[in-house]
């Protein structure tokens, strides 16, 4: 698919994130102070709320859609409302538009616009769906001869996450404190963490709701869109907890997602089939056709007021299981789906060391530092670093993006139990 041209002249460049091809759901605060839904246009947002509040859009059927200022809603009235509404908003900024100059006032730049949570997080689950990841990090905590439990291969895993602790591009996240445990001492500590990490990830947004177990033809019908997603790690207090439940606390401190939820329609053209199986998957969890994407991701590291370094460069493509995969094997059990849940897709890795999505990977557990282009080196995140993942799939002389998915890490409390 060629790019489509918009007459926002910032939506016709090659190096944006948002060409009319793309047009991403987000929230954002106007300069009145109200929350309103927008799709981003080049570098400008289409203020969608005011749109539909002065009638110039509506849903079939439906009132003040857009009025609460996030896509859930939206998201609940199902897949023929989203193709509908996305014909509207694709022909209100296609290039001949005739009322362009009417519709430019429904234009707000994003350059110093706050972005919001685009959507109200259901329930959040994360997920362990790459196989170079899921290699490194069962080597290092297990041994090699552990690397990939014996379920790996035929299971897509994952824990429950906190959905209370999902929150927008551009929040800071604070360095917590935790039981850690010094392999050689005999006692644990309360104290803050001196591992902290990232993982760098795709989240999958479940638009529609289940009742009982669906295909994974059904399951891709029912995510909305993807963002790009950051799974804050601390390490030290994974290693201690983890065992026998999985993680818990360790990534409950926060979940970073970028501001712009990019629609399935948008990643079409990208689709493409997950690696050869190892070993078969049981029916249900084969898939009908290809459902990964093929999308270049990368993480920048920038030291407090000091230029950023590139530290991971991979694409989702490496990924062992789809989301569609994923959400299909979540409702097995019969355990409902919701409209906002969020799938974290695992750590996405490549098999070489500057393709892996994760300092613990990058560094083998902080004994091989890595040096930045400011000369400083790094182990583990420290305070004062901002992490940015960034992600695009690749058209013919477009780029259908992400944004940027980033934060800035703050030191921790004091103790948070001597006030
Ligand atoms: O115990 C392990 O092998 C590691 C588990 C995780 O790091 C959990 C996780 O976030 C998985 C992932 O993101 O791929
Ligand atoms: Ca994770
Ligand atoms: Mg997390």
């Amino acid at each position: 698919m060629p790019l489509m041209k918009s007459w926002v002249d910032s939506a016709n460049t090659p190096d944006t994130d948002f060409p009319l091809n793309n047009l991403p759901y987000g929230a954002f605060l106007t300069a009145s102070g109200e929350q309103h839904c927008g799709v981003a246009i080049g570098d400008m947002i289409l203020d969608v709320t005011a749109l539909e509040a002065d009638g110039v859009i509506a849903v079939a059927g439906e009132d003040e859609v857009f009025a609460a200022g996030d896509w859930t809603a939206f998201m609940g009235l199902g897949a023929q409302i989203w193709a509908d509404v996305r014909a509207t908003l694709t022909a209100l900024l296609a290039e001949g538009m005739a009322d362009a100059d009417g519709l430019s006032r429904y234009l707000v730049a994003q350059d110093g616009t706050q972005m919001r949570m685009p959507f109200t997080v259901s329930e959040y689950t994360d997920f362990y769906a790459g196989k170079h990841h899921a290699t490194n990090v069962g080597t290092m905590f297990r041994g090699p001869e552990n690397a990939l439990p014996p379920n790996w291969l035929s299971i897509p895993i994952g824990y429950n996450g906190r959905a209370s602790s999902v929150q927008v591009s551009g929040t800071d996240v604070r360095r917590p404190w935790g039981q850690l445990k010094a392999p050689d001492a005999e006692m644990p500590t309360f104290a803050p963490c001196k591992r902290f990490d990232i993982e760098l990830e795709m989240g999958a947004i479940v638009g529609q709701p289940s009742d009982g177990p669906v295909t994974v033809a059904e399951a891709d019908d029912m995510i909305f869109g993807y963002v790009l997603l950051n799974d804050w790690s601390a390490r030290d207090i994974q290693a201690w907890e983890y065992q026998p439940l999985g993680p818990f606390q360790a990534k409950a401190t926060a979940t970073t997602i970028s501001p712009w939820i990019v629609p399935k329609a948008a990643l079409e053209p990208f689709r493409c089939d997950t690696p050869e199986r190892e070993r078969p998957l049981l029916e249900y969890l084969q898939a009908p056709g290809p459902m990964l994407y093929d999308i270049a991701l990368e993480v920048g590291l920038a030291p407090e007021g000091q230029a950023e370094t590139v530290i991971s460069r991979t694409n989702y493509n490496e990924m062992y299981y789809s989301s569609a995969q994923q959400l299909a094997h979540h409702t097995t059990s019969g355990c409902p789906m919701l409209v906002g849940d969020l799938l974290g897709s695992g750590t996405i890795s490549g098999p070489e060391k500057h393709q892996r999505g994760a300092l613990l990977e990058i560094t083998w557990g902080g004994k091989e530092p890595i040096t930045l282009d400011t000369g400083e080196t790094r182990s583990f995140v420290e305070d004062g670093d901002t992490l940015t993942l960034r992600g695009a799939a690749m058209g013919d002389g477009y780029r259908v993006g992400f944004g940027a998915c980033a934060a800035t890490v703050l030191p921790a409390l004091d103790d948070p139990y001597k006030r």
